[in-house]
This record gives C-alpha cells, structure tokens and sequence, in this order.
C-alpha cells in the first residue's frame, strides 16, 4: 500500500511531482489543490489518463478535507520566480499565501510529513515550522537537495564518472549565499582533488575542478532554466519524489533538506540546509559533518544571510 499524497499548488512544479509520482510506487493515492480549480482538474485528468500502464492509483482533485490522513504534504503554492528575480523577492507574498493555507492544511492532516517546496524554501520552512504548530521532524524543506543534484551531474559530468559514486553537498540556503564544503566532497571514498590526481596520472584527459565556476553553475542553474523556459519543475519534482520515497522508506537516509538549526554548527532559530537524516517518522536528527573553519564560517553567512530576510518578514 503507497503513501497518500497531497499537493498544494497545481502549477509547474506541483503538477510535475503529480506527474513523477504517478509514474513511481510511492503514493497510492494523490490529491491535488489550488486555488485555481481549472487548472488543477485539467491537471488531474491529464495525469489520471496515463495511468493505466501502472497499478491502480487514485489523483483527485480536491479541497483540504480531502487531505485527511494524508501520509505526506507537499507545498507548492505561491509565485514563482520571473527571469532575473531572486527568490527573496518572492518572500512576503508567499509568506502570505502560506500563512492562508497553513490552518486549513494542518487541521486536516495534523499528523502529515510536510515537504515545503515554494522559495524562497529555507524562509518558507522557518514560517511554516513558526505557524503550524507542529513538531519539528514533520516539517522538511527541499533547501539544497536540488542543488546537491546539480553539483553531483557536474561533478559526474567533468569527470565522467557515474552520479552515484559521487559524494558531495551543497550547504545553507537554497539560493546565492550556498556553498559547496569541498572537505566532505568525494568520489568513491577519494577526495575530489586526489581523484583528479589520479585520474590524470592514469592519463585521463581532464581538468582539475574549477571551484568557484562549480559553485556559480550550482547557484546561477535555476535563473538561466528560468531565463531560457520560463520556469524549473523537472529536477525540483525528482528531487521532492526522492524525498517521499525517504519517508515512506523502512531505512534511514541522509540528504541536504532544510530544517530548523538548534545550535548545530553555533547556527539556530533559522532553517537551512545540512545533512538531514531522514527515515519513516520525517526529520531524525543532522549528521554533524567535519568541516574546516572557513566552511563553517560560511555557513554561518547563509544563515545570516537568511535571518536578515526573516527580520523583514511581517507576520
Ligand atoms: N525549492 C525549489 O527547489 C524550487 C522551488 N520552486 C518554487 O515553487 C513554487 C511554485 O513554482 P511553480 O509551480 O513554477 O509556480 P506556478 O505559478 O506555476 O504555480 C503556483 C501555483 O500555486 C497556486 N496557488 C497560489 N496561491 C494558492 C493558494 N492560496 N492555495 C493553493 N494554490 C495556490 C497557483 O494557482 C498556481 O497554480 C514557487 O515559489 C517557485 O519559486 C520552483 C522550483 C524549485
Ligand atoms: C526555481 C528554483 O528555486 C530553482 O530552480 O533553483
């Protein structure tokens, strides 16, 4: 028996978990909401009528009542980003579509994981972990690990080496002030730097890695998507399908998802991203990772970087 799986906001990115997760084994059941009631039955039909090449499952288009028992929360209501707006800029007004919903959400399926999806994500997650009452470990947000997957197909991509066996983690917020801890960063058991050694004493044709260039192809992905379709939905919808199948999974994993810190790292009462263990019950706990002094330094500037914006918020 799957998950049943509620998504708030039928746009490009809700739909397009809708959309991956009829084609997985996750959810047994979806239940699609937004405010805009024609876009989200034209959405339901379009996925519902492909599904007979899978087993059954149920996508209804539906209001909050129909959340109840929901195992799982997506959240993906709000504007987006247009060509050449950061995500900060979207803050107060989805803030404000988030403190809408949130009472309707939570009294229907107070017992939900929530996934919070719409940017910007790490002041979405602090909002939402503030308003809804709810205990921590139920509230995830996507934060980095869409970035971390654009790391991993860079890093895969320059060496030619396959996504798995690379371990690497964007950190802080989803947004300009990430950065890569290069000290946890590895291929196989093999720092990133030491496999470029050995790789060009084996005779491979290849470059050692621009850190900087990496960091700016991590951060600047989602503006040129935007600026050259108009939107992401793709790589953020895989990224929240991996993480229902991590709560919906009998093992724990680790990922770079957002949550609120409690002192890790000298960082708290902000949410951003770290390593995140996350099993059945949500959040478990963070994996405390070895970093150098200047990492940590800037983690601690994301984290900044992200209270100045909370500062702003008006609640
Ligand atoms: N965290 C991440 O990695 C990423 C986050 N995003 C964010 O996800 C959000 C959604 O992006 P898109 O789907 O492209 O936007 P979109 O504009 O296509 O869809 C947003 C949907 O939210 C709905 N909505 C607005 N107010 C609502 C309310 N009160 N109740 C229910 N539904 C409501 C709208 O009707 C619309 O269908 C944006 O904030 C975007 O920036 C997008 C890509 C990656
Ligand atoms: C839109 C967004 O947050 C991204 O693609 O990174």
């Amino acid at each position: 028996m799957g998950s049943k799986i509620t998504i708030i906001g039928a746009g490009s990115v809700g739909a397009t978990i809708a959309y991956t997760l009829s084609g997985e084994n996750i959810a047994s059941e979806i239940v699609m909401i937004d405010i805009n009631k024609e876009k989200v039955q034209g959405e339901v039909m379009d996925i519902e009528q492909g599904t007979c090449f899978r087993d059954p499952i149920s996508i209804v288009c539906g209001d909050y009542e129909d959340a109840k028992d929901s195992d799982i929360v997506i959240i993906t209501s709000g504007i987006a980003r247009k060509p050449g707006q950061t995500r900060i800029e979207l803050t107060q007004t989805n803030v404000n579509i988030l403190k809408s919903i949130t009472p309707e959400i939570v009294k229907a399926a107070p017992n939900a994981i929530y996934i919070i999806v719409s940017n910007p994500v790490d002041i979405m997650t602090y909002v939402f972990t503030k308003i809804s009452g709810l205990p921590e470990r139920q509230i995830i947000g996507s934060g980095t690990i869409l970035d971390t997957a654009r790391l991993k197909f860079a890093l895969s991509d320059h060496f030619g080496v396959a996504q798995k066996n690379i371990h690497a983690y964007v950190f802080g917020e989803h947004g300009d002030s990430s950065f890569i801890p290069w000290s946890g960063a590895y291929i196989s058991g093999v720092s990133v730097d030491e496999f470029y050694e050995l790789m060009k004493a084996r005779g491979k044709d290849i470059e050692a890695v621009d850190k900087e260039a990496m960091l700016t192809y991590v951060q600047k992905s989602g503006g040129k998507i935007i600026a050259n379709k108009g939107a992401t939905f793709y790589a953020v919808s895989r990224s929240v399908c991996q993480i229902c199948a991590r709560v919906a999974a009998s093992s724990d994993s680790i990922a770079t998802v957002s949550s609120m810190m409690h002192g890790e790292y000298g960082i708290e009462d902000v949410c951003l991203s770290t390593l995140t263990i996350l099993g059945p019950n949500g959040i478990q706990g963070k994996l405390p990772m070895r970093m150098k002094k200047e990492e940590i330094e800037k983690l601690k500037a994301s984290a900044d970087t992200l209270k100045s914006v909370i500062a702003q918020i008006e609640w």
